[in-house]
């Protein structure tokens, strides 16, 4: 272990930061992980213009999926806890009904919330207003927007594209056919294919533009919407038709967020230690799952069973070429393990994750660059030389999953403080705690609470 800079003071909690436990040796664990953020809030969506109740078994409940059902409710949805049938925290119990208007949605930082619920919302019978944190007023929303007016709807973005707007509900949707970029967001497209089959004409989506990022999420949309009885065409490339028709009722099982359970596997490979998720699905349409091929390209031992994903480090860990253009969340991650790693990683292929919660190219040569990393940053991702680290003070700019590759990065690097490690909640709220279960059980897994000054 480097020691610390001498002309740098070592790195001090403060108010919310947390000090991230370093790994004495490897770690060894089961981790079992809640639902995944993407498939509950297509689900809620769904359910909430269904034509019956539905039933989600095991939803993740954190701030991203917490405020899908918010707005979703406050639209006239009935979304109520139900006894869990595996004994862990409730379902729910959606209860679909018309929508109504005069509603003011909080869409805190999620690019779900503020994508997916204007095409709904122009199916309620009022305004629906839309803003969110600071940082959400820069994420791009401008050709959904676009989009939604050339099918019908009326909406007042005061010309920005951005939040925030307010939809103006008219109760129905012409829907039909739309031409638009989505190279700055899949999310785009899965927002329009989600309210569709509820458009009078449903909707024929083109894209026109650079290829559009994390296909895996347009796969899982069109998944949800024809295990719910849609009929969707996608065999024409970049074009997708979605009949209108009704969505049947949903009874589901979320399954674990596999993006989630990234850092917790990388921490299987960076110790030489073993980390198994249970319950990894065999077929699966989320992003995350690629993290199997990354992490077995970084030198780990990696192994799908029927007990879950196991992942086991051989004590190297090597730098890959990668192109992450399908699984962009997982680039904080897999930054964090490529600094810790014996060569350098290059990052390709995740220009647009510049509009994710912040801009993550920036965030991570920065952050990494204060350890003692050397990043570039190229037009389209990161170049990732690993040098020794030195422990700082890791900023997370609001985003869930810089928490998480600081907490990779702390494995090695002992004395890294996380500020703000609460802002993990956007998608893993127990995130801390799992975390110091996972590498120094019995210790206490809190951000730290009580101020010092840094
Ligand atoms: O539809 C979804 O659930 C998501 C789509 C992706 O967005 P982008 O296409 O903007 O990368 C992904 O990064 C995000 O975490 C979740
Ligand atoms: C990009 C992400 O989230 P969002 O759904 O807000 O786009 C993410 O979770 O990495």
């Amino acid at each position: 272990m480097p020691s610390p800079d001498p002309v740098r003071p070592p790195a001090r909690a403060v108010e919310g930061s947390w000090t991230v436990p370093t790994a004495d040796g490897p770690v060894d664990a089961d981790v079992v992980l809640p639902g995944s953020k993407s498939l509950t809030n297509r689900f809620l969506v769904l359910a909430a213009l269904a034509n019956g109740p539905s039933l989600l078994r095991r939803p993740l409940r954190s701030r991203d999926t917490l405020l899908m059902a918010q707005a979703l409710r406050q639209l006239g949805a009935g979304i109520e806890d139900t006894t869990s049938h595996s004994g862990q925290l409730p379902d729910w119990v959606v209860t679909p009904a018309t929508l109504r208007g005069d509603v003011q949605v909080d869409c805190g930082l999620a690019g779900t919330v503020m994508r997916f619920l204007p095409p709904v919302a122009a199916l309620a019978a009022g305004p629906v207003t839309f803003d969110g944190d600071a940082q959400a007023r820069v994420r791009p929303m401008g050709p959904v927007l676009e989009a939604m007016r050339a099918l019908g709807a009326d909406l007042d973005d005061g010309g920005r594209g951005t939040l925030p707007f307010t939809v103006r509900g008219r109760g129905s949707m012409p829907g039909g056919a739309v031409t638009l970029d989505a190279s700055a967001s899949s999310q785009f497209i899965s927002a329009l294919l989600l309210a569709g089959p509820r458009y009078d004409d449903g909707v024929t989506i083109h894209h026109e533009g650079e290829p559009v990022p994390s296909e895996p999420h347009i796969e899982m949309t069109i998944e949800t919407l024809r295990d719910a009885g849609a009929l969707i065409d996608d065999s024409v490339p970049n074009t997708w038709r979605v009949e209108p028709s009704e969505i049947n009722a949903l009874d589901v099982q979320v399954e674990p967020d596999l993006s989630n359970a990234a850092p917790f596997l990388a921490a299987g490979l960076v110790t030489g230690g073993r980390v198994t998720v249970p319950s990894w699905p065999h077929h699966t349409t989320q992003a995350g799952d690629a993290i199997r091929d990354i992490l077995d390209a970084m030198g780990a031992d990696v192994n799908l069973s029927r007990e879950g994903l196991t992942v086991s480090g051989t004590g190297e860990v090597s730098g890959i070429d990668v192109d992450l253009h399908d699984a962009s969340e997982l680039t904080p991650v897999v930054a964090a393990v490529a600094a810790l790693a014996d060569s350098p990683t290059v990052i390709r292929g995740v220009a647009h994750i510049r509009g994710h919660e912040t801009d993550r190219l920036a965030a991570l040569a920065r952050e990494l660059g204060t350890l003692g990393t050397v990043v570039t940053e190229t037009e389209d991702g990161l170049r990732i030389e690993p040098k020794p680290l030195r422990p700082s003070l890791f900023h997370t700019y609001a985003d869930h999953r810089m928490v998480m590759a600081g907490a990779v990065l702390g494995l090695r690097c002992e004395g890294l403080v996380i500020e703000d490690a609460g802002t993990v909640a956007k998608t893993l709220p127990e995130f801390t705690q799992l975390w110091h279960h996972l590498v120094a059980p019995g210790t206490l897994g809190a951000p730290s609470t009580s101020a010092a000054s840094a």
